[in-house]
């Protein structure tokens, strides 16, 4: 088993929903487990500022799929939610990156890890924080990168997401 963790952004639509149904969604892969979620936090739109407002979270996985199956997940569940992409930086229904699986490195031509631009990110970088408040995750050190972004706009809302325990399998069976 190894440890990801997953970015989730959202500004279209029902923000607060699309990153629940994320959570669901990743709880429901194969041979996976959500160990950990931030709260949700509201954010200013970073790299084209013209569009609304995001909300953002991230995710801890346990997760026995491979870095690129967990990306080819990701990008399922994305679709899902009516993601259409249309611009770099642009609105979305959906985000869901993949900042950091166990300290893996990666760069081919459909992954890269850890994620190219997490460090300049605070809308990552805040919820990250909260998730690992030693300021290294899965071996990275980030809060350096923290203090240097010097972007401000990252507000916690009063929402958490929520882990849903896992269900035996007659429920999922119907039987
Ligand atoms: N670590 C990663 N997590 C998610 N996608 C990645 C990663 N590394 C490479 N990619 C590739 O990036 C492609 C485009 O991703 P996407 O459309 O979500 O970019 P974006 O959200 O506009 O920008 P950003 O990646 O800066 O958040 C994906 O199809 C995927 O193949
Ligand atoms: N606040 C915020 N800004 C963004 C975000 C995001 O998730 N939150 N995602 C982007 C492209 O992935 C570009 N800009």
């Amino acid at each position: 088993m190894a440890d990801a963790v997953i970015g989730l952004g959202a500004n279209l639509g029902d923000r607060l929903a699309a990153l629940q149904g994320a959570v669901d969604a990743l709880s429901l892969l194969p041979g996976t487990k959500v160990t950990k979620v931030s709260a949700v936090y509201e954010t200013d739109p970073v790299g084209y500022a013209e569009q609304p407002t995001f909300y953002n979270g991230a995710a801890v996985l346990s997760t026995a799929l491979s870095p690129h199956a967990l990306l080819g997940a990701l990008l399922g569940i994305e679709a899902a939610a009516g993601r259409v992409r249309r611009m770099q930086n642009g609105p979305r229904t959906l985000d869901l990156d993949l900042l950091l699986y166990d300290g893996a490195k990666c760069d081919d031509a459909e992954l890269t890890l850890p994620h190219p631009r997490m460090l300049e990110r605070a809308f990552v970088l805040v919820p990250l924080l909260e998730l690992y408040p030693e300021g290294t995750a899965l071996s990275l050190p980030f809060r350096e990168a923290l203090d240097k972004t010097g972007q401000s706009g990252v507000r916690k809302t009063g929402y958490r997401l929520a882990v849903s325990e896992p269900q035996p399998d007659s429920f999922h069976s119907g039987r």
